[in-house]
């Protein structure tokens, strides 16, 4: 035994210190370069995000500038090689990045993991060496944007009940069909879009097709009280012809997608806790400050039991999101694990945001108190990549071997 953990075991208190924004020192089970890397979106997000937030949200304003804003501090597709002119960055940072992005709001992380986990990394896994060197260092720069088109208007779900369709022609294909509630698609550049393919006996084949192509358009979809600073839109292809070289290579059938999206989904599991974190910091601050019966609301016995089920669930539910992080970079991570800290760390997160928006009061509608926004923001990140009854499906199935979906 070393005199170290002696000194340890005859501690009283444990030895330790209690932070209690970091309750668990998640800040020491990071490297250098994932500090750095947190570090650095959390100074942008605090000082290039959130003086715009209100206005992009109240005017449904998506401001094209932060793609080259998060190129610039080699945000976007980080965990890509660095001869794609990314940073090679840990799964555990891409985290990182997307908690202190979704701090300010899930429609900034969304554009983010959009570009990031849903275009680039297809491009990336599936694609060919000249589409990689096509696309991936202006997406990494963000002098383009890219939008994921699998979900459509009768296949949410489901997609395996897709309707669109890819037919042969001579030198390429023919696409037909639409795509719908598609994350940046009405400013995207570059669209990769699933389609079933006649020419692989109907499996689910990728595409990237290019903006201004004949018969490609993306109008967008208003109306939303959900993810207003993210633009929202349709994928329309009306017989869109592209060659041989839209088809990304090195994947058929649902597993494509579906590589994609474990990995925007994990850093859904990431980001959803940083709006959690914003809207329980916000209603500690608020219990301080606000006095009833003549003394802080953060006196009360139930403030403090809320602030408390917040600290507690955000303290777990990053650890569990570190853990899973640590595996997806030991190469060692499954999908039900990816399904079990997104669906927790986003239905938590929207009880959190519910439940900060309630303590403050009447002021807790405002906008400049932001735990509205995130409130309604999270309904939708509670919806995409899986709605959290479809990962309850997934982890079902998983343990009791018997399949619900149908
Ligand atoms: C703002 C926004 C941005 C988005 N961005 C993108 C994007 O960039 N790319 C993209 O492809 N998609 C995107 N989506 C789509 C999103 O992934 C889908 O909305 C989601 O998968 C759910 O599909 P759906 O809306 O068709 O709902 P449905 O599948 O119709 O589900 C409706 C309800 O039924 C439940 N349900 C479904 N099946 C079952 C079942 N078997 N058993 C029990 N309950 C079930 C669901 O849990 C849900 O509660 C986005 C959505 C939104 C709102």
């Amino acid at each position: 035994m070393t005199a170290h953990a002696s000194v340890h075991k005859s501690d009283p208190t444990g030895g330790g210190r209690f932070s209690w924004e970091d309750p668990f020192l998640l800040r020491d089970q990071l490297n250098e370069d994932e500090i750095l890397i947190m570090e650095t979106a959390r100074a942008y997000a605090q000082d290039k995000l959130l003086p715009r937030v209100l206005e992009a949200y109240s005017q449904e304003k998506t401001d094209r500038e932060i793609f080259n804003e998060m190129g610039e501090l080699g945000l976007l597709g980080i965990t890509l090689p660095e001869e794609y002119g990314c940073a090679d960055a840990s799964y555990v940072a891409y985290g990182l990045v997307a908690r202190e992005i979704e701090r300010v709001d899930s429609g900034y992380r969304s554009m983010n993991s959009v570009q990031s986990s849903l275009v680039m990394y297809p491009i990336y896994a599936y694609g060919s060496e000249e589409q990689r060197k096509k696309y991936l260092p202006k997406l990494a720069s963000g002098e383009f944007v890219g939008c994921f088109g699998l979900t459509e208007p009768d296949a949410g779900s489901d997609p395996a009940g897709m309707r669109t369709r890819a037919e042969k022609i001579d030198g390429g294909y023919r696409l037909k069909g639409s795509k719908m509630w598609i994350s940046n698609a009405p400013i995207a550049d570059v669209f990769v879009v699933w389609a079933k393919s006649d020419a692989h006996d109907g499996a689910i084949r990728g595409f990237v097709l290019d903006k201004g192509m004949k018969g490609l358009s993306a109008p967008k979809i208003g109306g939303k009280l959900s993810l207003r600073a993210s633009i929202t839109g349709e994928i329309v292809m009306d017989n869109v012809e592209v060659g041989e070289d839209a088809l990304l290579p090195n994947v058929a059938g649902l597993k494509g997608p579906f590589g994609c999206l474990n990995r925007a989904r994990y850093g859904i599991s990431w980001g959803a806790l940083g709006a959690a974190e914003d809207c329980w910091h916000r209603a500690r601050n608020y219990g301080l400050e606000r006095k009833q019966f003549n003394k802080p609301l953060a006196q009360t016995q139930l403030f403090q039991k809320k602030l408390a089920d917040m600290q507690t669930e955000i303290a777990l539910g990053l650890q569990a999101s570190l853990r899973v992080g640590r595996l997806f970079d030991e190469g060692r991570v499954a999908p039900e694990m990816i399904s079990i800290v997104k669906r927790n760390n986003c239905g938590k997160a929207l009880d959190i945001a519910r439940q900060a928006r309630d303590m403050h009061g009447g002021n807790g509608i405002q906008e400049e108190y932001h735990v509205m926004r995130h409130a309604q923001n999270l309904e939708t990140v509670n919806t995409y990549e899986g709605t959290h009854d479809v990962h309850a499906l997934i982890l079902g199935r998983a343990q009791t071997g018997l399949q619900a979906f149908f």
